[in-house]
């Protein structure tokens, strides 16, 4: 284990109040997202899930600094409203506190498995010498640490994400926000990529955010919060499969 546990499990990681999100257009706009309220919690899976054009990613934006809401507040970790903030120190917070994983992995071309991981770390402000041991120690946790110096083309697509979500890990987020991650993916990999989410919330404390159309996501959550039009009209916490958490201890490690 390279990271410290966060928070409390069941503190808030964020809240957010009346969010609106509203996007031009014709001569009009349309409103995305109508006075959400929404909190995640440090130890938790939160599942954001809702029909295409629902409002899911535009949340996701607006929770995690990307996308400046038209009103409302998002608190986050000690920050009371994050919108706020200047964009630099959104950025910096971004950065410091964090990880994202998305559905098209996001990765540098040219850049080895390791040197996806240890770019991050650089600029969280590592020493070359310990974002590589760090870097490292993230892939070997994700069953990639016989993939070290292999650049994204010589990647399976599991593969890929797996990177993508180590480079997540290893910055030690206190929120980690996922977009579609395993709908890339095929059966096998979306379960390891399912698991390790579920271990980045149990393990490290953190507070797991995943919007997904993935049925198979629902077992491994502790809450399902369903988005239609703009509006939350669900939210149900649950117990995560018993099964479902006995299978994380499985992940690659
Ligand atoms: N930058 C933008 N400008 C204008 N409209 C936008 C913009 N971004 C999103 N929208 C619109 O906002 C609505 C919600 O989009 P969003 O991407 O949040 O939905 P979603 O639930 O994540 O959908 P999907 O499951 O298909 O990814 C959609 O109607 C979309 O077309």
């Amino acid at each position: 284990m390279i990271t410290k546990v966060h928070g409390k499990h069941g503190d808030a990681a964020i809240e957010a109040k009346g969010i609106i999100k509203r996007f031009k257009s014709g001569r009009g706009y349309v409103e995305v997202l109508k006075n959400v309220d929404f909190d995640a919690r440090h130890g938790d899976l939160t599942m954001v899930m809702g029909p295409s054009g629902s409002g899911k990613s535009t949340l996701i934006a607006a929770l995690s600094g990307l996308l400046r809401p038209d009103e409302g507040t998002v608190a986050a970790l000690d920050q009371p409203n994050l919108w706020k903030l200047s964009s630099g120190k959104i950025d910096k917070f971004r950065l410091d506190h964090c990880g994202f994983i998305f559905q098209g992995f996001n990765l540098f071309p040219s850049l080895s498995a390791l040197q996806q991981v240890t770019t991050v770390l650089k600029y969280q402000g590592l020493t070359p010498d310990a974002a590589k041991a760090r870097a490292k120690l993230a892939l070997e946790e994700v069953g990639l640490g016989h993939r070290l110096h292999q650049r994204p083309a010589a990647l399976s697509g599991g593969e890929k994400q797996r990177v993508a979500i180590a480079r997540a890990l290893a910055k030690d987020p206190q929120i980690l926000f996922a977009d579609e991650p395993t709908s890339a993916l095929d059966g096998e990999n979306g379960q390891v990529v399912i698991r390790l989410l579920r271990r980045a919330a149990t393990e490290h404390g953190a507070a797991v955010i995943c919007v997904t159309h993935d049925p198979r996501l629902e077992a491994w959550a502790d809450r399902v919060i369903h988005i239609e039009d703009g509006v939350i009209i669900d939210d149900q916490r649950r117990s995560p499969d018993p099964e479902a958490l006995l299978n994380s201890a499985l992940a690659p490690h």
